[in-house]
């Protein structure tokens, strides 16, 4: 129903100087659904989704969000964003809380001073990324994981509707990624919107119902989610996985 569209590119083309690097993109992701990104490096996965967020301007096509083309978009606390990360020990001096409590600035307004909806939105994102014990801690002091849960917890604390995520889980622990997973099932049972770039999905794949492959900067699959990497090779693997949807070769493994 594409009244209920959340995210919807129309013939996206993306370059950067002379180089195309999304090449006709057309996807429309609607409320409710969890949509992951897949493809292979370099593929144009995180342009597509800088694109959407109006990060990285479109050469032809278009944009829309909730309904509201790109260009008059404004209401941007209805989306929460989770950059790639750029490695752990940024050094940044702020506590958990801190960082967590900025996810709220879209919502409240700069100047207006946090109320107990603010405190009350920051303590349940803490909660939802098993990070309540940490929150007077400095950042810094957290391992990888825990940093990247910060991140999300802040993305969580402006309530939004959307969550865009780029490569969530690349490089965090075990841990992490579990206690991601379970806070992005909390997310999505309330009705939230996701949509993921990643490599593996590993303790995501339950709650992803939908997969885009992006290959060479155009849609090269769109629909269920294909076998993870290696699938084939684990022992006891029964092949009792449908096929209708093959994987294009070689896509998957970066
Ligand atoms: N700011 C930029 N200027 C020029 N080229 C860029 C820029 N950002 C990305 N590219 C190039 O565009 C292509 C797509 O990059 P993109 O980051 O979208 O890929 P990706 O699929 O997200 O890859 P990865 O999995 O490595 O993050 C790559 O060849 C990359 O080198």
């Amino acid at each position: 129903m594409s009244e209920r569209a959340v995210v919807d590119v129309t013939h996206g083309v993306v370059a950067y100087g002379d180089r195309p690097v999304l090449r006709d993109v057309s996807l429309c992701v609607t409320a409710g659904e969890v949509v992951a990104i897949l493809g292979a490096n370099g593929s144009g996965k995180s342009t597509l989704i800088r694109a959407i967020l109006g990060l990285i301007p479109l050469r032809a096509g278009g944009i829309s969000l909730f309904g509201t083309p790109l260009r008059r978009f404004r209401e941007w606390h209805r989306i929460g964003y989770v950059p790639q990360r750029v490695g752990a020990g940024s050094g940044v001096p702020a506590t958990v809380r801190e960082v967590v409590a900025s996810g709220r600035l879209a919502r409240r307004g700069v100047l207006r001073p946090p109320g107990a909806a603010d405190r009350a939105a920051v303590s349940a994102a803490l909660e939802a990324v098993g990070l309540a014990e940490r929150a007077g801690d400095p950042v810094s002091t957290l391992s990888g994981g825990q940093q990247q849960r910060t991140l999300i917890a802040r993305a969580l604390s402006g309530e939004p509707e959307m969550l865009v995520l780029d490569e969530p889980t690349a490089g965090v622990d075990a841990g992490s990624q579990e206690a991601f997973a379970e806070a992005l099932g909390g997310f999505v049972s309330g009705g939230g919107t996701v949509l993921l770039v990643a490599h593996e999905l590993g303790p995501l794949q339950p709650l992803v119902g939908r997969a885009v492959v992006v290959h060479d900067g155009q849609i090269a699959h769109d629909g269920a989610c294909p076998p993870p990497a290696g699938h084939h090779a684990l022992p006891g693997h029964d092949h009792v996985h449908p096929h209708e949807h093959p994987a294009p070769h070689g896509v998957f493994h970066a």
